[in-house]
């Protein structure tokens, strides 16, 4: 029996992350995003715009070299740069990073048992140095990590850079896109379940493409969405966004339905948006359900805002960026 758990647009208008007087850009929250391969910075453009109008005080953006001037261009006050120090670092053996993988070299126990592991605190320090796009190991400001948009799934560097976020990010992670299939790996899965441990919160927006691909060496039954994305959550240990016509969320306890979405999100992009707003709720310290229910709201009414103005088979991912400002004011 799954319990669903309604928010009333009060609710959802009092988990608005208003700046006080005394905010500085660091405060705010800073998020990195590592996306964008070669073959697709636009997604990093739109996660990482759609970030900075979310409120993120500070919008970072690691990615390919050949996808850098792209971004640049995207915004002059976004900071970019290439992902070569990550991806040295994430392409290293578990044993060449130091002491702190050594858990990943046990074999790991399906579901989310009790861990073989100390607790991140009680971790050694890396081997080598720690890449400075991991943040800091003991964050002193306000921090979230978004990971996978414009990855291609099929690149085994998509796999290591996940990986490598996924153990080194003392903070939430939202994984997306091309970063998803890398949790099926028992090294993804060991990651996830050491983050659960820890309280580091997971956040995956998989479309239902993704998410059958992360059911499908679980056997789990991808007919029900909302059911999906509760078992995933739960299988996981990561807070689920199930994203179509109706998206659900769940936290492998409950279940958030979310459907006053419009058609014209059916485009391409529109997911590397709702995965970049999400992102800056976290780093502005929102719990992971509520980020995730804020940003569907925000997204849903941009969209339809825009779908108003230019009709719903014009609308692009770029304006529904653009009117995330108009969706916040029609909540406030
Ligand atoms: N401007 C940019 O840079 C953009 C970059 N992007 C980035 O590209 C990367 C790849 O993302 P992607 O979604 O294009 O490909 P991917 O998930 O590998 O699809 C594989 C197969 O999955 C299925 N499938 C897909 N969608 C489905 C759905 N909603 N519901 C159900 N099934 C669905 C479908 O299978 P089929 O139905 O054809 O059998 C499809 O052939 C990713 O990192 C993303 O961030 C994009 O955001 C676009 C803008
Ligand atoms: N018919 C529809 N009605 C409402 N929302 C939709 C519809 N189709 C897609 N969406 C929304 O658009 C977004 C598409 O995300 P995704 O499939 O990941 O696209 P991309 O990978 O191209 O960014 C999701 O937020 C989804 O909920």
């Amino acid at each position: 029996m799954r319990r669903t758990k309604k928010y009333t647009l009060e609710q959802v208008a009092a988990l608005l992350p208003w700046p006080d007087d005394a905010a500085n850009k660091y405060s705010r929250g800073k998020v990195t995003l590592v996306a964008g391969c070669a073959d697709y910075p636009g997604a990093a453009c739109l996660a990482a715009t759609a970030s900075q109008r979310m409120g993120a005080g500070y919008t970072e953006v690691v990615c390919a070299p050949q996808s850098v001037s792209a971004v640049r261009a995207a915004s002059p006050s976004l900071v970019v740069r290439a992902w070569d120090e990550l991806a040295a670092y994430a392409q290293l053996d578990p044993d060449e990073r130091g002491a702190a993988m050594a858990p990943l070299v046990a074999p790991a126990a399906p579901g989310l048992a009790a861990p073989h592991h100390p607790a991140r605190s009680a971790r050694p320090l890396y081997a080598v140095p720690r890449p400075k796009a991991l943040g800091p190991a003991r964050p002193k400001h306000p921090l979230a990590f978004l990971v996978g948009s414009g990855f291609s799934a099929d690149d085994a560097l998509s796999a290591q850079l996940t990986c490598a976020v996924l153990d080194g990010a003392a903070a939430p992670v939202l994984v997306d896109g091309g970063a998803l299939d890398a949790l099926t790996s028992p090294e993804g899965r060991l990651l996830l379940r050491r983050r659960f441990v820890d309280g580091l919160p997971t956040v995956i927006t998989p479309h239902a493409g993704e998410a059958a691909r992360l059911a499908a060496p679980l056997e789990l039954p991808t007919d029900d969405p909302a059911q999906l994305a509760l078992l995933l959550s739960q299988a996981y240990g990561v807070t689920a966004m199930v994203k179509g016509p109706t998206t659900y969320i769940s936290d492998g306890e409950t279940v958030v339905r979310m459907s006053d979405g419009t058609p014209a999100l059916a485009k391409a992009g529109t997911g590397d948006v709702l995965a970049g707003m999400t992102a800056a709720l976290l780093a502005q310290k929102l719990a992971p359900v509520d980020a995730c229910v804020l940003a569907a709201t925000l997204h849903a009414r941009a969209a339809q805002a825009t779908a108003k103005r230019l009709t719903s088979i014009c609308v692009v991912a770029e304006d529904v960026v653009a009117a995330i400002p108009e969706a916040i004011a029609s909540l406030s």
